[in-house]
Order: C-alpha cells, then structure tokens, then sequence
C-alpha cells in the first residue's frame, strides 16, 4: 500500500522528455523495456499461469505510439513467463526503425501478429475460456480525443466485453480523457486492471477500486527526480518492478 500521488499528462510529458534528454541520457528502447516487462509482471500477478495451458492466452492490442511499444514488449515477456500472447497491431508506427525491431523479435519469439485479413475478425480470438486477459496498449498519456478510427471501434468492443474478459490498461484506459477521465458520448470502458507507468496520471483517480486493480511499475527513477516533479517515490519491494495500491 501506498499514498497516490500523481502528475498532469503535461508534467508527463516533461518528465519523459528529461529522461530520454542529453543530461540523462536514457534511450526509449531502455525505458520501454522497463515500462513493458512491468505490465507482464502485474499480469503474472493478477492471473497467474493455468496448470491448463490453454488457458493462458493473452490479447495484447497494440496502438501506434509509445503506449504501443509497451505493448509489443510486454508480449515477450508473457511469451517467456509462459503465457500464450497474440498481438492485434492495427495501425503499425514508422515512427522509427525500433517498433519493427520488437516486431521482428515477437516473430522470433514465435508470438503470433494478427495479419491483416485475421484483423477483420479479431474478436473471434477472444475466446473467454482461452483468454486470461486483453492489454489494452492503444493510447497512454499523448492521446487527444476525439478517438479516430479504428480504435473507437475497438474500445466499444472493450466496453461491451467487460464482464467476460478483464482488461488491463497500460499507463491510461484508452478513450479517457488523461486528466479528466472517461469523456460524456465518447468510447470507454472500465479496466480490470491498470497499471500506471512512473507516476499515476489524473485520470487514475476516476477509476473505482472495487472494480479496478490499480499499479504503478516502470521503476526507472532516483528519489530526487521524482521530489523535483513533486513527488514521493514508491516504496517498490525487493526486486518488484510493480507496486500495488
Ligand atoms: N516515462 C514513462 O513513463 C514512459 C512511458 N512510455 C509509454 O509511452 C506512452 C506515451 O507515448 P506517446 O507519447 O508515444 O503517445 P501514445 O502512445 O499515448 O499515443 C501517441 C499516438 O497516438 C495517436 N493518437 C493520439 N490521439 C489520437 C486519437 N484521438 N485518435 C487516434 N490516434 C491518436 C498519435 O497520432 C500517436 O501516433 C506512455 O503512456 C507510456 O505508455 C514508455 O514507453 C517509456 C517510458
Ligand atoms: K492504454
């Protein structure tokens, strides 16, 4: 247990920014690595393996940016625990090299990319019994509503699975507004689980923890950077990359 505390989706952005800066000098490949394996061990946590191995998929729904790559990362580290990953990548980023380079290493992985014709029927792959949860790796704290196709569709489809399937949201559950929360006649759902990425965002703090399992993972600051954007840092345990509220 510990004290929520959060950052603006701006002061995310910042603090981002200073990370991956010349003073610093992380790469994103380094802090994705950290942010994706820290979904993974929350899923581990939350739905540990089945002694029935078909009961381990996981559908890991991969948006076109950093949130994204979380997601491709997250998928390789389920494949290792054990779990049987299957990535629905829409809208594929040529934003740099390194999105295809974790797609090369998920195929190395032998985790299976929906083509492009198996993306027409995408929701025949959530197969309640099979699948312990669906990662929702669409947007994180860049997004900007209104949500554009195809992903207004895909969190309907979110929405209307709620009580079949969790889903565990990555850093932001898609559709919500990252300060404010789920949006008056715009697409959302409710999470089973989120997982936020350094810092909780705003709209963390619309979630209902009856409903809602709430962690922060993606362990990759000293105390000083974390007071110098106003906040305490969280007491990980041992080697966690997780905490859970
Ligand atoms: N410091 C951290 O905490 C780290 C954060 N990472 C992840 O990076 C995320 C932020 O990544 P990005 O800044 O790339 O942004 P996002 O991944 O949140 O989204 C950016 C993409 O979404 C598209 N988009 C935005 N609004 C849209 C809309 N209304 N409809 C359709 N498409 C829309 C943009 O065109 C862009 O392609 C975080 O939430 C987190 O998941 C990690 O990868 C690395 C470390
Ligand atoms: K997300």
């Amino acid at each position: 247990m510990s004290i929520l505390k959060l950052v603006s989706s701006k002061a995310a952005s910042e603090i981002d920014k200073e990370l991956m800066g010349p003073q610093v000098g992380f790469t994103l490949q380094q802090l994705m690595e950290l942010a994706g394996f820290s979904v993974a061990q929350a899923i581990q946590r939350e739905y540990p393996l089945n002694q029935n191995r078909n009961k381990n998929g996981v559908f890991i729904i991969v948006g076109p940016g950093n949130n994204g790559g979380d997601g491709l990362v997250c998928a390789r580290h389920l494949k290792l625990f054990g779990y049987n990953p299957i990535v629905y990548y829409p809208v594929r980023s040529k934003r740099t090299e390194f999105y295809s380079q974790l797609v090369n290493q998920l195929e190395f992985f032998q985790v299976p990319i929906l083509s492009e014709e198996q993306q027409n029927k995408w929701t025949e792959y959530l197969e309640p019994g099979k699948i312990a949860c669906i990662v929702d790796a669409i947007f994180g704290f860049s997004f900007k509503p209104p949500i554009r196709e195809p992903f207004g569709t895909i969190v309907e489809e979110l929405n209307k699975l709620e009580d079949k399937i969790p889903v565990v949201a990555v850093d932001i559950p898609t559709g919500w507004d990252v300060d404010n929360g789920p949006i008056e006649n715009e697409p959302s759902y409710v999470p089973s689980v989120l997982v936020s990425l350094t810092v909780p965002k705003p709209c963390s703090q619309c979630i209902n923890p009856k409903r809602t399992t709430h962690y922060v993972g993606g362990r990759f600051i000293p105390r000083h950077f974390a007071e110098k954007y106003g906040f305490e840092p969280y007491e990980y345990k041992g080697t966690d990359q997780i905490l859970k509220f």
